[in-house]
């Protein structure tokens, strides 16, 4: 029985190739010009006041070098949320001024309508801040999809996506038992917290000449079941019937 589904973005409802070759240089290219005209706005200060903490810097001492802690946490692809609350407000600029459209896969939109009609609940479990989540979604090629999601969950409100605790979490928030919740991912790693944590998993592989994760080694799948794509998941799902175990 599958009440709740969660889904990971990067390499499950959208292409890697989006975040690591748009969103990522998009947000790089534009760091430092956004702290020294934003710096001084309540939501960037208490971002670099974070950083700097993170560092154990004096908080505003010297912004240049909280930038480039940013740019170093950038480039390795850190999943720390000053980081991704900085991200999310350059990106969100950039939706705004339509340089920058969210990507679903194609059969995203379908894989959504499937689980919605058959009454599960939809929500997003992402590195990405909410922010950035919800930016991404309402700006999609196939329109504004946010009205098919119920909920959004980032490292900051449910913590690290290794870690079984935060599927626990996201579990009681939305108020589904474990059993009754799906999770679709690209990252065998996020399936094997997932699962620690009692939920059913799918592992999204995309088809061939699509992106594949970092971590997608067929040799590793781990007992998740394999799916394509993000509609076959959904096809494979009844909810309230079955779900793939
Ligand atoms: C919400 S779009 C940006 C995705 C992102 O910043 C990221 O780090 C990818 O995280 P995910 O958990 O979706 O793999
Ligand atoms: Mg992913």
């Amino acid at each position: 029985m599958t009440d709740a589904v969660v889904l990971d973005v990067e390499g499950t409802t959208s292409s890697v190739g989006y975040v690591a070759e748009v969103l990522f240089p998009y947000g790089q290219a534009r760091l430092a010009d956004w702290v020294n005209r934003h710096r001084h706005e309540a939501r960037t200060r208490s971002i670099l006041d974070e950083v700097d903490r993170a560092c154990g810097r004096p908080e505003g001492e010297d912004d240049q070098a909280t930038v480039r802690t940013l740019q170093e946490w950038a480039e390795s692809d850190r999943k720390y949320g000053p980081l991704k609350d900085l991200q999310g407000l350059i990106w969100a600029a950039g939706y705004a001024n339509r340089e920058l459209t969210g990507h679903v896969y194609d059969d995203t939109l379908p894989a959504l309508r499937l689980w919605h009609g058959r009454g599960a609940r939809i929500h997003i479990y992402s590195s990405g801040s909410v922010q950035a989540q919800r930016d991404l979604f309402s700006h999609t090629q196939h329109g504004d999809l946010t009205g098919w999601l119920t909920g959004y969950f980032d490292t900051r409100s449910a913590g690290g996506k290794l870690s079984a605790d935060s599927y626990r979490t996201i579990a009681r928030q939305i108020d589904v038992p474990a059993r009754s919740i799906l999770f679709a991912s690209d990252s065998v790693a996020e399936l094997d917290a997932a699962r620690e944590a009692g939920w059913n998993t799918a592992w999204v592989t995309r088809a061939e000449g699509q992106d594949t994760s970092r971590d997608t080694n067929p040799a590793v799948a781990n007992g998740h079941p394999r799916f394509p794509r993000l509609l076959d998941v959904a096809d494979a799902t009844h909810s309230r019937a079955t779900a793939p175990r």
